[in-house]
């Protein structure tokens, strides 16, 4: 059986109309029935003829001259037909000129039985096979498709039976796995020789007819009839298939327009005929460059139908029709040069094996069957008698509920494992006995929180009264937006007890926390102490109760365990706790963004001031050399003078130096402004990362024994947790200090010196103390220096 392997090349016959006139001195075959060599002689209408072009020699895989129709068909269309019934995709296609004789190789002669084609031959050849391998069923199915002028035509939908195409008429349609199909191509089952011969014939009677100059009743449509087979295995009782494609193609005449001297109609045939066989062209050149990815088999309804019939999954043969006369010699060529491009297709035939879904599934079921039978006898056999497999009955899933219940109480010491079924219920169980439990915590945990809250609420309310009373609730915040500190009292989210904290974990806590932290109150409703400075409130507070000193029970606060994330948390204080500040740098953003804005334009200006003023002296210079080689301009009285021209650019040099110097001065002033600008922005920036990381650090990460610390009065300001940071960040009040002592010495300067090495040597001793663990003192008055900012540029 010839089926190409994989890797393989298109096979490629030459086969030669016979003819009287046989150019022999043009055409000729060699011995080795596989090379044909092509001279060209001098066309005198073309004037000189390049001589190296004037041979070519094509080898290809046979030629077949002066050979009969069925040595034709044993070699060329026998293996294709017996690969597709065995499950491999097959084309056989004749290609060439018109008058070539592709018809003659595709169908034959109707009238005799000894000269029909390819077509009539493979049919035999697919029933007669069918009829001898009585292992497998087959069914076959034919369709006849024609195109002509790019129009899909059914060649069999006048046959009886046959369905209507619906709206949408017929498109190539891709199939997945690569493949195409015709849609609403009708679909013949056929089932013996005979029925698909009158098929045949039926669709040959359709074919269209164009009066053509060289040859009247040629073809000008291409053909495909397609023998579709599917086969089953008779003695596996399988759910396994096979189907292919018997591709059996005709193309229309592949001669030049310039040669057929057709009009009208027949021109217009010709030159889609033309352009189809250009795209064909050019899709085999595509298949034969292994490096290209895309084929373009979608320009035309011809590449598109045989897309999976080129080369690829196919075993493809074609039979290049030349007609060997002199005059013939330039087609001749043209359709050897096709052949040769042809034959560098590569195809990799493989058997299109399907599953029968339906099938499968019963061959499962028996097999399941058979597995249970199995089972069964292995149980028999162990001893476990009465034992089942089926899904569980729902009072078998509350016995093993009730098992699970009792194992998990104690009562029940182990679960006796008897089949995997029984297995995964367990587990069902299992995971829903957490479930329940998880619900059941989180409903008590929230149940307490709810408590705390209550409690807490009425506590706070209690010390908010009291503070009133005093005359200390309700003062207005002054300038504190930059503050960033939450009053001990006030931080809600520290542990109700540690052990309780601990289990406090859930992400609405977190967020509770952090919400309520921003705002800087407490949670629970009728608190009215939002309008409080939390930093003031803290000072009153402790100032005022000392008993908020120390944990409280029910009142403290609860605190999430773990903090929210950085990001998130600095959006929320933003939006409220520095929002002020956050304010502030946005309008110094703006003013910055402004002042660059001008700053570029001035530099713009500056440049093409610049730029005018050396110009104009160019300009200057030039007049100037100009008139010195003509003699001076002299006034009346002798004296040099200028010429018109001559002043007006200098008067304008002097304008541009004016303009330029202004706009330098602006510049100058714009750029420091600039950079003022940028460095207010730097240090709002800073103050508000410093105030967010303060007030996070407080809110959410300072450990319970320097919250104890803050609460003892230490006069640290909590948040900022590593002393050495809370010293550095006295200094601007240590600089606003030594400024003014600087001022106060300014007569005597030999006495800073000594204040500096003083001042060092008390930071040292301050910073040792504080690191040796005690309590910062702090000397400075509370509530100052601190909580100012730095000075902000106002909107301009
Ligand atoms: N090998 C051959 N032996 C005998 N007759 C042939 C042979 N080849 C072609 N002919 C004859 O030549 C004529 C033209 O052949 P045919 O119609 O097959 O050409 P064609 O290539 O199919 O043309 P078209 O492109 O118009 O379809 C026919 O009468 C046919 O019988």
């Amino acid at each position: 059986m010839m089926i190409a392997h994989v890797g393989s090349e298109v096979r490629v016959f030459i086969r030669s109309r016979p003819t009287a006139n046989f150019a022999q001195e043009l055409i000729q075959y060699l011995p080795d029935g596989q090379t044909v060599s092509v001279h060209q002689r001098k066309d005198s209408r073309k004037g000189v003829v390049n001589n190296q072009l004037s041979s070519w020699s094509f080898r290809l895989d046979g030629v077949l001259h002066d050979v009969s129709q069925e040595e034709v068909y044993g070699r060329v269309g026998r293996g294709v037909v017996l690969g597709a019934l065995e499950g491999y995709n097959g084309t056989v296609m004749c290609f060439g000129q018109t008058g070539a004789g592709k018809t003659y190789t595709m169908t034959g002669a109707t009238e005799s039985y000894k000269q029909r084609g390819i077509i009539p031959r493979a049919l035999q050849e697919v029933f007669h096979e069918v009829e001898q391998r009585l292992d497998h069923t087959f069914s076959v199915h034919l369709s006849f498709l024609e195109i002509y002028n790019e129009t899909l035509v059914d060649l069999l939908a006048s046959v009886r039976g046959c369905p209507r195409v619906g709206p949408g008429g017929m498109v190539v349609v891709e199939e997945a796995g690569g493949g195409v199909s015709v849609r609403g191509l009708s679909l013949h089952p056929v089932h013996s020789e005979e029925e698909a011969l009158n098929l045949l014939f039926e669709g040959e009677m359709h074919r269209i007819i164009g009066a053509h100059a060289l040859n009247k009743n040629s073809s000008r449509s291409h053909c495909i009839l397609t023998v579709h087979i599917e086969s089953r295995s008779r003695t596996l009782s399988d759910a396994k298939y096979v189907t292919s494609k018997l591709n059996l193609v005709d193309l229309a005449g592949s001669e030049r327009l310039g040669k057929t001297g057709s009009e009208g109609q027949v021109l217009k045939e010709a030159m889609y005929i033309n352009k189809s066989l250009l795209f064909l062209e050019q899709a085999i050149l595509a298949l034969a460059d292994r490096r290209r990815d895309h084929v373009p088999f979608r320009q035309t309804k011809l590449t598109h139908a045989l897309k999976d019939s080129l080369g690829g999954n196919c075993n493809t043969v074609l039979v290049a029709n030349i007609y060997g006369e002199a005059s013939q010699i330039e087609e001749t060529l043209s359709t050897l040069r096709f052949a040769s491009r042809m034959k560098c297709v590569q195809m990799a035939p493989a058997v299109n094996e399907h599953t029968d879904p339906v099938l499968q599934v019963r061959k499962l079921e028996k097999e399941i069957q058979l597995l249970k039978q199995e089972l069964c006898i292995h149980n028999t056999l162990a001893n476990r008698m009465g034992m089942s497999y089926d899904t569980l009955s729902e009072t078998q899933v509350a016995e093993i509920q009730s098992q699970v219940q009792r194992y998990l109480e104690g009562s029940l010491d182990e679960i006796n494992i008897v089949s995997i079924r029984q297995i995964q219920e367990v587990f069902a169980q299992f995971k829903q006995a957490m479930q329940q439990q998880e619900q059941k915590v989180k409903a008590q945990l929230c149940q307490n929180y709810t408590l705390v809250e209550k409690a807490q609420s009425t506590a706070a309310s209690t010390a908010a009264k009291s503070r009133s009373s005093q005359g200390t609730v309700g003062m207005v915040e002054g300038h504190g937006f930059g503050v960033g500190v939450a009053a001990p009292s006030e931080r809600h989210i520290r542990p109700l007890s540690p052990g309780r904290t601990k289990s406090i974990k859930t992400k609405e806590l977190a967020s509770q926390g952090r919400k309520e932290a921003v705002e800087g109150r407490s949670p629970g409703p009728g608190k009215p102490v939002e309008s409080v400075n939390p930093v003031q409130r803290d000072r009153e507070g402790r100032e005022h109760d000392p008993q908020s000193q120390e944990p409280q029970g029910p009142q403290e606060p609860l605190r999430p365990d773990s903090p929210p994330p950085k990001a998130e948390a600095f959006e929320d204080f933003k939006a409220e706790r520095g929002s002020e500040i956050n304010r502030i740098l946005k309008e110094n953003k703006l003013v910055l963004l402004e002042r660059r804005a001008r700053l570029r334009e001035l530099t713009e200006g500056v440049n093409t001031a610049k730029r005018e003023i050396d110009s104009t002296s160019t300009a200057l210079r030039q007049w100037r050399d100009k008139r010195q080689s003509q003699g001076q301009f002299v006034s009346a009285e002798g004296v040099p003078v200028l010429d018109e021209a001559e002043l007006s650019l200098v008067l304008r040099l002097r304008e541009l130096k004016t303009q330029y110097r202004q706009q330098y001065e602006e510049l100058c002033g714009t750029k420091a402004e600039v950079s003022y600008c940028q460095h207010l922005v730097d240090q709002c920036r800073t103050r508000l990362l410093t105030e967010f990381e303060s007030w996070y650090n407080e809110s959410f990460l300072l450990p319970e024994e320097v919250q104890a610390m803050l609460r003892s009065g230490a006069p640290i300001r909590p948040g900022l947790v590593p002393v050495y940071k809370a010293l550095a960040l006295e200094e601007d009040e240590q600089e606003h200090f030594e400024r003014l002592r600087y001022e106060l010495l300014a007569d005597s300067p030999s006495a800073i010196s000594f204040y500096n090495a003083q001042n060092r040597t008390v930071q040292r001793r301050n910073y040792s103390k504080a690191m040796s663990q005690a309590p910062v003192q702090k000397t400075t008055p509370r509530g100052s220096g601190r909580t100012k900012l730095p000075a902000i540029l106002s909107v301009i």
